[in-house]
């Protein structure tokens, strides 16, 4: 195998090594609001995500949670409705038609899940690469043809340069369009469920394609796909529900006394700028949590209980409650506090006792 030179984005100097410290992708509050016949359908509800530079994330979520509106976005091919999305310096939301050209042909490169939308099928391997070289006014000659040959190299299917779409398997057209994807040398890498058409074994071998990719490269990548497994393959998971971003899945290696290597993947909420975070559903489901919860703040952590059992509708009902007292073991308003009587309730939603 050919070794490979290939430059890594950002690495030319210092006003873009000062510019790789900005993420490479950040949304924040992003709205996108669909009208169909009189409805509107919000597919984006004020969505936040950053991307450093040289990451590798997937974005999964349940069919309709907006993962391609995303991706839609993130390529150009759609503007937000309110709130802002920058990738690699560029402002989506003003961005003008030029500088959406330019974006699109050298800032980002795509990997779509039909074949046909990445590869032209009269084309080879070697001549697709070629071909978003030209549109990309990248590379020129001989310098075009080495680093066609390098990137289907790095993709493992340098030997099928000469091959027609057709010609090849599921897979192989897969790495292909990577290799495409990358010719133009883009800072970030946006792949539309890629391995959306494969089996298990070909999508594992697809996705530690893109893995290998980002780590040779350091091109920051974002796989949005349906897929379960992509969590194996990539070190930060970002799970959307209902249009925002819920949940983290960080995977990292530990190594043990005995010297074996573990890899551990710990789940996370995600918190936004503004304090808001969801719950996971089975969590609400298992409390029954529905309009209003409790909270409180403990040194450590905080505490969310169910709201609708311990808030008595009638007065009547109140007095009942004050007769019997708190359950045993039931905490007190000042759960968690010091025991002086004073709320310990920063967040001021847990009623005190002398406002109920
Ligand atoms: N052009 C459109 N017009 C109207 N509604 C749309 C449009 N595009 C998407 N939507 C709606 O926005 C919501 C999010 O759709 P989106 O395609 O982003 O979800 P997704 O997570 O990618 O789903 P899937 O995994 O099934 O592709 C859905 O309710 C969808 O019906």
């Amino acid at each position: 195998m050919t070794p490979v030179t290939l430059p890594r984005p950002g690495a030319e100097g210092s006003s873009a090594t000062a510019a790789a410290r900005e993420p490479d992708v950040l949304c924040v509050d992003l709205v996108r609001i669909f009208s169909a016949a009189g409805v509107e359908v919000q597919a984006l509800q004020g969505l936040n995500l950053r991307v450093d530079p040289g990451e590798l994330v997937a974005v999964v979520g349940a069919s309709g949670s907006g993962k391609s509106t995303l991706l839609t976005i993130l390529s150009g091919l759609d503007t937000p409705t309110a709130g802002s999305a920058r990738v690699a310096g560029h402002d989506l939301l003003s961005m003008g038609a030029r500088e959406r050209v330019a974006y699109r042909r050298r800032t980002v490169g795509f990997v779509w899940q039909q074949t046909q939308r990445n590869l032209l099928p009269y084309l080879t391997a070697a001549e697709n690469l070629a071909l978003a070289m030209e549109v990309a006014r990248t590379r020129r000659g001989a310098e075009r043809a080495r680093r066609t040959s390098e990137l289907l190299d790095l993709l493992a299917v340098g030997d099928i340069a000469d091959r027609r779409p057709s010609e090849l398997s599921g897979g192989q057209q897969q790495r292909v369009a990577i290799a495409v994807a990358l010719a133009n040398e883009p800072r970030v890498l946006l792949a539309d469920e890629p391995t959306g058409e494969l089996d298990e074994a070909t999508s594992a071998e697809v996705l530690e394609a893109m893995r290998s990719v980002n780590e040779e490269l350091g091109v920051t990548t974002l796989i949005v796909t349906h897929d379960p497994t992509v969590s194996e393959h990539v070190r930060r998971t970002v799970q959307i529900r209902d249009g925002r971003t819920s949940t983290e899945v960080l995977r990292s290696t530990r190594t043990d006394e005995h010297g074996q290597e573990h890899a551990i993947a710990e789940e996370f909420a995600v918190l936004d700028r503004v304090g808001r975070l969801q719950l996971p559903t089975e969590f609400v489901a298992a409390l029954e949590l529905r309009d209003r919860v409790r909270l409180g703040l403990e040194p450590d952590r905080i505490e969310v209980r169910p709201g609708q059992d311990r808030t008595p509708s009638t007065a009547a009902e109140a007095e009942d409650a004050d007769r019997s007292g708190p359950e045993p073991g039931a905490d007190s308003p000042d759960a968690g506090g010091d025991g002086d009587g004073d709320s310990d309730d920063a967040t001021g939603i847990a009623p005190r006792e002398e406002d109920r």
